[in-house]
């Protein structure tokens, strides 16, 4: 699946004239951090704005490692019509902080909203900011009983998903988030280029800005709806490249 992040309305009605390319729309501020929260009435209109079968994410944030304040954040975006919930573990520094913190979030989306789908994300890289170990996650999102784990990159400066985590640890995180019945998201900088890499290791869900932004500027550049159209044609072209080499192999 495609995920693409807007960080306004404006740039959600671009989403919209692309819908057809791209799985979910996913509300972020980014000049508040790499999952930055938007506000509640942003994810409103957003929600108003793409067609009704396309799922709205929502980022609560890069959160402290406080479970009550994050569990009411995340309930706020829940009602604001977000069915993805993605949490950043930006201020856990275990991975029992880290469950502490999406057990609240589980908990208090799923009473609101039992098909909610929830997202413990951390960092690709984690060593630069000093939070929870990339392939930590996957069992921090089962035991808490999250839907998928994910990890971005927390310092946008231009290096990239596999800079920090490479291609073989990310397949390590796939593995283990399957092995917990859990989608396996990955973003960072990602670009066309690293789809390959990603189609073979099995990811469920690619999360981009950047590389459908003009110029490939993720703060400056805004959502173009042919980049996102072909940055789908790429993954599909992957895809089907992919299928072919596992049927000629079996
Ligand atoms: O969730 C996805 C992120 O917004 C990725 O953004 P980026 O591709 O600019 O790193």
């Amino acid at each position: 699946m495609l995920l693409i992040s807007p960080d306004s309305v404006d740039e959600a009605l671009d989403c919209a004239k692309a819908a057809e390319h791209l799985d979910i729309v996913d509300v972020k501020k980014p000049d508040e951090g790499s999952l930055g929260a938007n506000f509640p009435w942003i994810i409103r209109e957003i929600r108003d704005a793409v067609p009704a079968d396309k799922p709205v994410s929502a980022t609560v944030g890069d959160v402290p490692y406080k479970p009550g304040t994050v569990a009411q954040a995340a309930l706020g975006a829940a009602v604001s019509g977000a069915t993805y919930i993605k949490v950043g573990l930006y201020g856990c520094t275990t991975p029992d902080q880290a469950i502490d913190v999406m057990r609240g979030v589980v908990r208090a989306v799923k009473d609101y909203r039992p098909d909610a789908f929830v997202v413990a994300s951390g960092y690709a890289d984690a060593h630069r900011i000093g939070c929870v170990n990339p392939l930590a996650l996957p069992d921090i999102a089962r035991r808490s009983g999250s839907d998928a784990a994910m990890l971005d990159t927390a310092i946008k400066d231009g290096t990239r998903l596999f800079d920090h985590v490479p291609p073989d640890v990310c397949a390590e995180f796939v593995r283990l988030a399957h092995e917990a019945d859990l989608l396996a998201a990955l973003a960072g900088s990602v670009k066309a280029g690293d789809l390959g890499e990603l189609t073979r290791i099995g990811t469920d869900i690619v999360g981009v800005r950047g590389a459908v932004c003009e110029g490939g500027d993720r703060n400056a550049g805004r959502i173009q709806p042919e980049l996102v159209a072909a940055f789908r044609a790429e993954m599909d072209r992957h895809a089907r490249e992919y299928a072919a080499t596992v049927a000629t192999a079996s």
